[in-house]
């Protein structure tokens, strides 16, 4: 039998019993086209590997993600998955953004079956504190956090028209003679599920006879997974607009993930002079996020890999963890 590869620290030191850590869990994000969301990924794989998250990430490509941009995701620690695109039933939906429609292949991540467990974030997030305990939340749920609809991207919706948000049901009440009050509805950026096959396949069966609306995917995961989504704090998913929006909500200092979602946010193509760009906050949030993605001490240093048999010591460490499906492996990304 060949023996195990025992993965040590790069400064040679055996890696404590702690860092034994479950095979099946990941991160995955999602990339597409050859553009500029590469960034955000390398920044995502380097401020997990800052907070010391115990998962790696797996980079869910479609087919016309360079090669260059493959290995620079190698280079970084990334696991690079190629997956084939899936596209929703003909219509003629205008997508809140035309390039909505490739965010259906994300659909493909509940193939990862490999992993019990994953959380999804979007290529224009960053993880400023650790957040591996969503891990351990019960199964059986569906956890992202609710969105906002405050925004001009919700105009054609009837909430943005009357001005009822989610986020403050108190300040426009939804009113009767529009039906019934609409689900609790996340944002799709970030989300902790689980992979499975059987939900792959209803997910896509349910896909075909769904008419596509203005979120895409997001619209539709809200759909499915209407009855088993669990909300989490704002802390776990700060999409921009709250920050102007619902400013009694948010404490800079207690968020944990901020998503560069709002339009004119994304770090690596700041300018400042879109609307609601100018502002302090906005400033710190993106210079928060160059200070990882330049960080070179938070590149992938590589470990090494010992061909060899245990030692005493480490057998002995080895029997004391925990038995089954883990490993030791460096830490994210
Ligand atoms: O050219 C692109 C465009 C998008 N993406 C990937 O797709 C994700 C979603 O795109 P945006 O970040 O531009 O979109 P928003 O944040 O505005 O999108 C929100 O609405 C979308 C509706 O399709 C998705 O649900 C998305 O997860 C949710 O955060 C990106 O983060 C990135 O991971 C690419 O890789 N390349
Ligand atoms: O601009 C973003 C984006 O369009 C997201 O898809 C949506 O969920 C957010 O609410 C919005 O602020």
């Amino acid at each position: 039998m060949a023996p195990e590869l025992i993965t040590i620290g790069a400064d040679h030191s055996i890696l404590p019993a702690e860092s034994l850590i479950p095979v099946d869990r990941a991160y995955v994000t999602f990339l597409a086209g050859n553009g500029d969301y590469v960034k955000g990924v390398v920044g995502l794989a380097k401020g997990l590997r800052k907070v010391k998250a115990a998962y790696p990430l797996v980079v869910a490509v479609l087919p016309d993600v360079p090669l260059e941009h493959r290995r620079l995701l190698e280079a970084q620690g990334c696991i690079v998955r190629e997956i084939e695109p899936i596209y929703p039933p003909e219509n003629n939906c205008e997508f809140a953004h035309a390039y909505y429609v490739i965010n259906y292949s994300k659909l493909r991540i509940w193939e990862f079956v490999e992993y019990s467990k994953m959380i999804y974030l979007d290529g224009d997030i960053q993880v400023y504190q650790n957040i591996d305990h969503l891990f351990d939340q019960p199964d059986g749920y569906f956890y992202a956090v609710m969105d906002c609809f405050c925004e001009p991207s919700w105009s054609k919706t009837i909430q943005y028209k009357i001005g009822y948000c989610q986020q403050c049901p108190e300040k426009v009440a939804w009113p009767l003679e529009a039906g019934p009050k609409p689900s609790l509805y996340f944002n799709a950026g970030f989300f902790v599920y689980e992979p499975s096959l059987e939900t792959y396949k209803d997910l896509i069966d349910t896909l075909k006879v769904t008419t596509p609306t203005s979120f895409a995917e997001q619209d539709f995961l809200n759909m499915y997974f209407k009855d088993k989504f669990k909300p989490l704090p704002i802390d776990y998913n700060l999409v921009l607009a709250f920050l102007w929006r619902h400013p009694e909500k948010v404490d800079l200092n207690r968020v944990k993930v901020v998503h560069y979602c709002a339009a004119g946010s994304k770090p690596w193509r700041y300018t400042g002079k879109e609307e609601n760009m100018d502002r302090e906050d906005i400033k710190l949030l993106v210079k928060k996020w160059w200070d990882i993605y330049n960080d070179e001490s938070l590149d992938l240093k590589k470990p090494v890999h010992l061909v060899q048999q245990p030692t005493e010591v480490l057998k002995a460490a080895l029997s004391e963890a925990r038995p089954v499906k883990y490993v030791a492996a460096p830490s994210a990304a």
